[in-house]
């Protein structure tokens, strides 16, 4: 499968995230604004691919003249709680002083190694997760989409499946649709359909009930902001899933590289939480409805088993 987001011909190609799964396709952005457009409609998302956006953005900027900076803030403030957005921009910023040239290579570097950081994120989680399930093929349940879609390569959570589909040890998935975008039931059952790993969707009101009738075996998630202290940033939904997991004494697995984490912030209380337009919600609502629209809620770390990165499992 290509890099979901890369360099080309001096413009930034990514997969089209809003055509999938009725069509694979990818779209070259040749501007900053053509980029913040695209990470705003979430024809690019996902933690780590936002931090390669970011970085990329920098380098389109840098390569093309004008006021880099100004530039590099647009991108950063395009989404606010994927902390590898901020990440990505500043780690290309900082090459600046070195010109263009150096830039991009920063950026290059980092498309790299995302996909390094992916596979031994979800390798150290892959045993954790043999470690704390006793069935010989694991049942999965997953939120949005963390697979190659949501990063440069590979994936995080879900990447434990492709280590575990590998080794024969995956029976199924629970794919939660994952309101409002879907997310889970366009790309994650896409990613799922295309490795050949056996696949339902479910409605994500059903996920309580999928646990309580021993259907599940470990819940995979990943994260947008992890805090100090292990609090965990993701997508709306979560918080629901660690609570009932919790109650099930299921374990409740995130996998993400340590660009998501931002030890600048104590708690998850301080993570800043995207709100997005009610029309993501309303269109089946009466005309003048309003919506209560986060994009993420925070899981306490008290409700996790355990949150991976490509050092190990993180410990605050
Ligand atoms: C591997 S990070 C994926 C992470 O990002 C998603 O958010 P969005 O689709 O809005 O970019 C979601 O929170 C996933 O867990």
């Amino acid at each position: 499968m290509r890099r979901t987001i890369d360099w080309a011909d001096g413009a930034i190609v990514i997969v089209d995230q809003v055509a999938l799964p009725a069509e694979y396709r990818t779209l070259t952005l040749r501007t900053v604004t053509e980029l913040v457009d695209a990470i705003q409609r979430l024809a690019v998302r996902g933690a780590p691919a936002l931090g390669a956006a970011g970085a990329l953005g920098v380098a389109l900027a840098a390569t093309q003249g004008g006021d880099v900076r100004a530039e590099a803030d647009r991108i950063a403030h395009a989404r606010p709680t994927a902390v590898n957005l901020a990440w990505g921009v500043s780690r290309a910023l900082a090459q600046l002083p070195h010109g263009p040239n150096a830039v991009l290579a920063e950026a290059q570097a980092m498309l790299d190694e995302d996909e390094q950081r992916n596979r031994a994120a979800s390798a150290h989680a892959a045993e954790i997760v043999l470690d704390s399930c006793p069935r010989r093929t694991l049942r999965f349940l997953s939120h949005c989409n963390t697979g190659h879609l949501a990063t440069v390569a590979w994936g995080t959570a879900l990447g434990v499946v492709w280590h575990l589909h590998a080794r024969n040890l995956v029976e199924s998935v629970l794919v939660d649709e994952t309101r409002p975008l879907l997310q889970g039931s366009r790309l994650t059952a896409w990613e799922l359909a295309q490795a050949g790993v056996p696949y339902r969707v479910q409605a994500d009101g059903a996920a309580a009930a999928a646990m309580a009738r021993g259907l599940v075996d470990c819940v995979l998630v990943g994260a947008d902001r992890i805090a100090a202290n292990g609090d965990v940033a993701n997508k709306i939904g979560t918080y629901g899933l660690a609570i009932a997991a919790a109650h099930h004494r299921i374990p409740f697995i995130v996998v993400a590289p340590t660009s998501t984490v931002d030890t600048s912030l104590a708690t998850g209380a301080d993570i800043t939480i995207e709100e997005r337009a009610a029309t993501e919600l309303t269109e089946s609502a009466p005309p003048g409805a309003t919506a209560f629209n986060p994009a993420f809620d925070v899981t306490p770390n008290a409700l996790i088993t355990a949150v991976v990165t490509e050092n190990g499992a993180f410990h605050s």
